[in-house]
């Protein structure tokens, strides 16, 4: 089973919910989205971190102030014994302050943290919506000497997740890649995430290609199982970054994980657990 990290957004009332749903020995990764700004992804990874979690919050360049707050969130990082984050250009339009991309951040946390903090970026095995795909490649080769692991983009197709992975060996970009899976979640809602965040394409397109495909998204949720199996039977990919919405509720019992594919998000929950 590949290692599994756990994406979770900073509501109100998700550290009580992960303290119910998810085993302490996880390693939770902290969205940062433009509406709640860094402060909140800082708090709730230092408030899980305080409880025993691994924790990996997002540092969205374009949502940072000033070199200051950069500063500041290092130290925070320092005492809580956070040692890895993820950094992203963010959603933005505007920058809030020095930062337009992901590349400043990483130099100026290499910096202030003499290269010890460890730091995840994004690729795309299906584009982006408003940046090129050469524009994407020459950011993450340039980026690549200060980060230590790439994490896809929500995709719901293994062999373009292993394609991408194979063009960032060709390309020379030699980081583990994390293939990004959506949890299973219900499927209206995954479709207005997915158009959200501009892969909503991909998954219409899923939605008309063949038996397997239309599978995946039939019934009321998601399942990633069969993206899940699919990477497992190649090599490749060093882990699964399962993007959970936050729907970490409906644990079955063990008799039901084998064999029902809905039951693979606390399956992968309980896996993540393992990651250490
Ligand atoms: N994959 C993920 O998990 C997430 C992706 N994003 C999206 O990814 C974009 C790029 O972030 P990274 O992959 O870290 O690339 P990056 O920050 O390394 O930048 C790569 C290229 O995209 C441009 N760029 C970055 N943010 C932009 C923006 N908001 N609008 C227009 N151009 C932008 C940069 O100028 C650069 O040319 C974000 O702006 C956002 O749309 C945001 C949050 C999470
Ligand atoms: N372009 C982009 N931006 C992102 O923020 C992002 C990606 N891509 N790809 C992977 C994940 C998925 N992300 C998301 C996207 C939307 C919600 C979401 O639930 N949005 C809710 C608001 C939640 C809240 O405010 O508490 C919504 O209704 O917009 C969460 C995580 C974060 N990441």
């Amino acid at each position: 089973m590949f290692p599994t990290r756990i994406e979770i957004i900073p509501s109100t009332g998700i550290v009580d919910q992960v303290r119910a749903l998810v085993p302490l020995t996880t390693t939770l990764t902290m969205t940062c989205l433009p509406h709640h700004g860094i402060e909140r992804t800082m708090r709730t990874s230092v408030e899980l971190s305080a409880l025993g979690y691994t924790v990996i919050p997002h540092l969205a360049a374009r949502s940072i102030h000033d070199r200051a707050e950069l500063t500041r969130i290092m130290r925070e990082c320092d005492a809580a014994g956070i040692g890895e984050v993820f950094v992203i250009g963010g959603d933005r339009k505007q920058p809030a302050g020095p930062y337009g991309s992901a590349l400043p951040v990483l130099e100026d946390i290499a910096q202030y943290t003499g290269g010890r903090m460890r730091a995840g970026v994004a690729g795309y095995p299906e584009g982006h919506p408003t940046v090129a795909a050469l524009d994407l490649l020459d950011a993450l080769q340039d980026k690549q000497h200060l980060a230590t692991h790439v994490v896809t983009q929500m995709c719901f197709d293994a062999p373009k997740i292993l394609d991408f992975a194979a063009l960032l060996r060709r390309e020379g970009v030699d980081l583990p890649v994390w293939a990004g899976v959506a949890g299973s979640v219900p499927r209206t809602k995954l479709v207005a995430l997915a158009t959200q965040i501009g892969v909503g394409s991909s998954l219409k397109f899923l939605s008309r290609k063949g038996p397997l495909a239309r599978k995946l998204l039939s019934g009321d949720r998601y399942s990633p199982h069969p993206l899940v199996a699919g990477l497992e039977s190649q090599p490749g990919i060093a882990g699964i970054h399962l993007y959970s919405f936050n729907n970490l509720d409906a644990v079955p019992n063990e008799a039901g994980l084998a064999s029902s594919p809905t039951a693979l998000q606390p399956a992968l929950i309980r896996g993540a657990a393992r990651e250490q």
